[in-house]
């Protein structure tokens, strides 16, 4: 057995990733975390900036609380040292932007004493405080002496703010990065491991391989999509398994099949040829006495007598006829007449075996034999044992005027290059001189 190969030689190793799920998972999460981390910032930076605000708000209200009264005594006192120093201890404090005093004057424009910290600007985003300053000099007596205006300091606004903004960006990006580093960590343990571990099994799959099942290395109690997946995939395994098993069995029975078929066909040509081979020898052969008939004779006679024109041999031809045949059948019947004549091809063959030598029966009680080698003399001495044999075999014929038995008149023709170009003419030669032996008195040889 060869080794089993791959279902698909192309996917037999995974081609390299050029992107990786979980990269991409990472550098989405990347991207929404930063756009994420911005907005943030920016509403985080809007909240800061709204209680930056409040708590400056706050800071000059309690300025106001604490200078208020002994502004509003120094005012109605008229004690403009006490009072310089107030304004100038209010515009120290760090809140504080711009203080702004304003004084009544009957009948006059109301005298303003401004004091600003210096670092104050003037788009005026941080906020103000307005507030009239009333005097007590006994209880009951209510005086107005003022208008006290706090304006926040917007630098310190935007530094404070500034503090607050790295603190928030960095906690934001610190959040965002764990957070994106938490999911790129869950995603490649949940997901990109499992993904991998089957690209693996399916790029190691083989026809051998197909039994061996996808087990994802995690908690049979999870049931999610790669459990699907799972399941899947080795639910087309066994039902390929399935289809290529009947296949193989398939294949086996049809091979089985093909050799029985090349059996019978071997079987039935060899039959064939058989049969063949028997109908060639049955339209070669005398059915009756199984030598030779005309057809066989016909061909092989040229090829004798070409041979002995060539090479210059004696050939000799004998036609030996059944006497009174006729009177043979009529007198002992048909059937007799056959295994008579089984006799007679019986007594020829056994005395002339020799190879080349042929005996042929050319037609009812008439035959013909072809003694390639064979002069005139052992010709004539073999054809005069024949009718001994036939003598000896004591056949009864009971209406033959010429013995007791059944006798053969024989006809020799022995070939003469001189004056014989083809055997036919041998063949008459034969003829003529059985007619002789006939003529003679039949039961004997002539040449
Ligand atoms: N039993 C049998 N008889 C056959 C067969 N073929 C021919 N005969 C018979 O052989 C006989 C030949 O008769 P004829 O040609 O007159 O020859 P004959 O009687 O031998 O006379 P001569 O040749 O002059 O001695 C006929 O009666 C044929 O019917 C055969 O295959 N079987």
């Amino acid at each position: 057995m060869g080794r089993p190969e791959p279902l698909d030689r192309a996917a037999s190793s995974p081609a390299p990733l050029r992107q990786s799920l979980g990269r991409r998972l990472v550098l989405a999460t990347l991207g929404f975390c930063l756009l994420f981390t911005v907005l943030a910032v920016g509403v985080r930076s809007w909240f800061a900036w709204g209680n930056a605000q409040y708590a400056m708000e706050s800071e000059l209200t309690l300025i106001d609380q604490v200078f208020r009264n002994t502004l509003s005594k120094a005012i109605w006192e008229m004690d403009s040292e006490a009072l310089t120093d107030q304004l100038d201890s209010v515009s120290r404090a760090a809140p504080v932007g711009r203080v702004e005093l304003q004084l009544p004057r009957t009948g006059r424009e109301p005298e303003i004493l401004t004091r600003s910290s210096g670092q104050n600007l003037a788009t005026q985003r941080a906020p103000t405080l307005s507030r009239t300053l009333i005097y007590e000099p006994y209880p009951g007596a209510r005086e107005v002496v003022g208008r006290l205006i706090l304006e926040g300091s917007e630098s310190l606004l935007w530094e404070r703010l500034y503090h607050q903004l790295i603190d928030i960006v960095v906690t934001q990006l610190i959040q965002s990065l764990l957070l994106a580093g938490l999911i790129m960590w869950m995603f490649n343990q949940t997901v990109t491991v499992h993904v991998r571990v089957i690209a693996r099994h399916l790029a190691q799959l083989s026809p051998a391989s197909l039994g061996k099942r996808l087990r994802l290395e995690r908690s049979a109690r999870r049931q999610d999509e790669l459990s699907l997946l799972e399941a899947g995939i080795n639910k087309l395994q066994a039902k390929l398994s399935t289809y290529l098993e009947r296949q193989r069995q398939d294949e086996l029975d049809l091979a089985a099949h093909r050799d029985r078929l090349a059996e019978l066909v071997q079987e039935r040509t060899a039959e064939l040829r058989a049969a063949n081979a028997r109908l060639e020898e049955l339209s070669r052969s005398d059915p009756l006495t199984g030598l030779a008939n005309r057809r066989q004779f016909d061909e092989l006679k040229d090829v004798e007598f070409r041979r002995a024109q060539r090479l210059n041999q004696p050939l000799t031809v004998l036609m030996c006829d059944v006497d009174h045949f006729k009177r043979y059948n009529d007198t002992h019947g048909h059937a007799a007449g056959d295994r008579c004549l089984k006799v007679v091809a019986e007594t020829l063959t056994s005395t002339f075996g020799r190879a080349g030598e042929l005996v042929a029966r050319l037609g009812g009680e008439e035959f013909v034999v072809l003694l390639p080698g064979s002069d005139q003399d052992s010709a004539m001495r073999a054809a005069e044992h024949v009718q001994q044999r036939l003598a000896e075999r004591a056949l009864s014929h009971g209406d033959s005027p010429v013995a007791p038995h059944v006798t053969l008149s024989i006809g020799l023709a022995a070939f003469d290059a001189e004056t014989m170009d083809r055997f036919d003419l041998l063949l008459h030669r034969a003829d003529e001189a059985l007619y002789r032996a006939k003529a003679q008195g039949r039961n004997r040889v002539a040449d």
